[in-house]
């Protein structure tokens, strides 16, 4: 370990080329302390791919995600937001829901989508436009809403919603903000919990269960939530929003950055883009590749529940330990020419990547994100088979999170 590396995320080099940045942080010193500068805590950085898999995220006792898992506490020790059995108890409610056939069985929803994104694309006179507003943006909002049981039409509020929930989770300008935004979300949510009840009372239905997805209520996830039970009870209020909370900000600005970053690194270089229309059976390489080279969530947190040692150092209790999905996405030990990205990578190995976490905490949302993912590139390639990139707009405002606000790209 060593704390004379100079390594800042909040640096404009790092944020602009957080695989560089990440990269060489790992290559230096793939466990590094960082100490409180700038009004920011004191933090540990892990980058090495095995550990941070094998010795942290498979329900390390002493590497907590009571606090949430960014660089500060954040409201913590409710729903997800818990470690051990508990944890895996609550985490059953939605995986019930994202069986294989049940994802699967999303994607005529999802193609009817895209089509209709691309209709409106087709249509523009000029051929031209930005694809985040026009595609990568909506497509995984109106998911969204369709997952949680809102009309489609709120979409727009879910992406504000997100982007300002997770600006706020990661960046805290004042403390007390997010409570605020929260006071704004929750009514909506609290309203489509009403709804499925005053549905079941209709019913005559006051034991619900599974059987009533679909039959007495919609098929989503908030029905979902309000019929499962956790440690043999009812879930609560906060934990039925800790759900939507996680969804929401778990699940669209990620999927849209995964897409959008997709289609930048396959028209940056147009030979990609020649090479999949020419062997579309790359494309479950392509969106694997871009989740190792550009993942959406660069890194985040746990908080350690008592002293411990790591790399022969003492570590004091309710540490925050940073672990470097980025960094470890560029482990040479694990990825032949970390460095580059090859639309062909074999399958086996760039599915290493930890873009979606790893053990208890892996990712639920991640079939459906690839799913929406490799549907856009099947019907991308398609019906715009001569996209070609113009620009590309600026940084997302999280630093934890890596993406564009838009990507003009023109068709014919
Ligand atoms: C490309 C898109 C996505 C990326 C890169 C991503 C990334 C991640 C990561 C890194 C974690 C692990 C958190 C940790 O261990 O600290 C996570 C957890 C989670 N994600 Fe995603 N996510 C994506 C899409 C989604 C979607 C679409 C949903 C919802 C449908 C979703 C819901 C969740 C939930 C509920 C958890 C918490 C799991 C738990 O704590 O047990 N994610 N995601």
């Amino acid at each position: 370990m060593a704390s004379d590396i100079h390594f800042d995320p909040f640096e404009e080099d790092a944020l602009a080329d957080p695989g560089a940045a990440y990269g060489a942080l790992r290559a230096a010193c793939p466990f590094h302390h960082q100490p409180a500068q700038a009004g920011r805590p004191d933090y540990y950085v892990l980058s090495d791919h095995a550990e941070i898999k094998t010795d942290i995220l498979q329900g390390n006792p002493i590497w907590s995600f009571r606090f949430g898992n960014a660089m500060k506490d954040s409201i913590s020790d409710v729903g997800f937001k818990t470690d051990g059995d508990f944890h895996a108890a609550f985490r059953m409610v939605v995986q019930r829901g994202l069986t294989p056939p049940m994802v699967k069985a999303w994607r005529p929803k999802i193609e009817a989508i895209v089509d209709e994104l691309l209709d409106a694309m087709l249509a523009i006179p000029d051929g031209q436009g930005d694809f985040y507003s026009l595609f990568a943006l909506p497509l995984p909002a109106r998911m969204m809403c369709r997952m949680l049981g809102a009309p489609e039409a709120d979409y727009q509020n879910y992406k504000r919603w997100s982007d300002t929930l997770q600006f706020l989770t990661f960046e805290d300008p004042e403390p007390g903000s997010y409570e605020v935004v929260l006071r704004e979300i929750y009514p909506h949510f609290t309203t489509l919990i009403e709804q499925r009840q005053a549905l079941l009372a209709a019913a005559g239905v006051d034991d619900p269960d599974l059987s009533h997805l679909g039959a007495v209520l919609p098929d989503d996830f908030m029905s979902r939530a309000l019929v499962s039970r956790v440690e043999g009870r009812r879930l609560t209020h906060e934990e039925m929003l800790n759900i939507c909370l996680a969804f929401l900000t778990g699940g669209q600005e990620t999927t849209t950055n995964l897409i959008g970053h997709l289609l930048r690194r396959l028209l940056e270089a147009p030979e990609r883009w020649e090479q999949l229309k020419a062997d579309p059976s790359l494309i479950d390489n392509a969106v694997e590749e871009s989740l190792r080279f550009d993942p959406p969530v660069l890194a985040h947190f746990r908080t350690s529940l008592s002293e411990t040692q790591m790399h022969g150092h003492d570590i004091p209790e309710r540490a925050k330990l940073m672990f470097s999905i980025c960094g470890a996405n560029r482990d040479p030990a694990v990825f032949e020419a970390p460095d580059e990205f090859r639309i062909d990578r074999p399958l086996p190995e760039a599915r290493q990547h930890l873009s979606f976490g790893s053990g208890v905490h892996l990712c639920l949302g991640a079939p459906v994100a690839r799913l929406e993912a490799r549907i856009a590139l099947e019907r991308l390639i398609e019906r715009l088979p001569n996209l070609r990139l113009l620009g590309l707009g600026g940084r997302v405002r999280t630093w934890m999170y890596w993406g564009h606000t838009g990507l003009d790209v023109a068709w014919s």
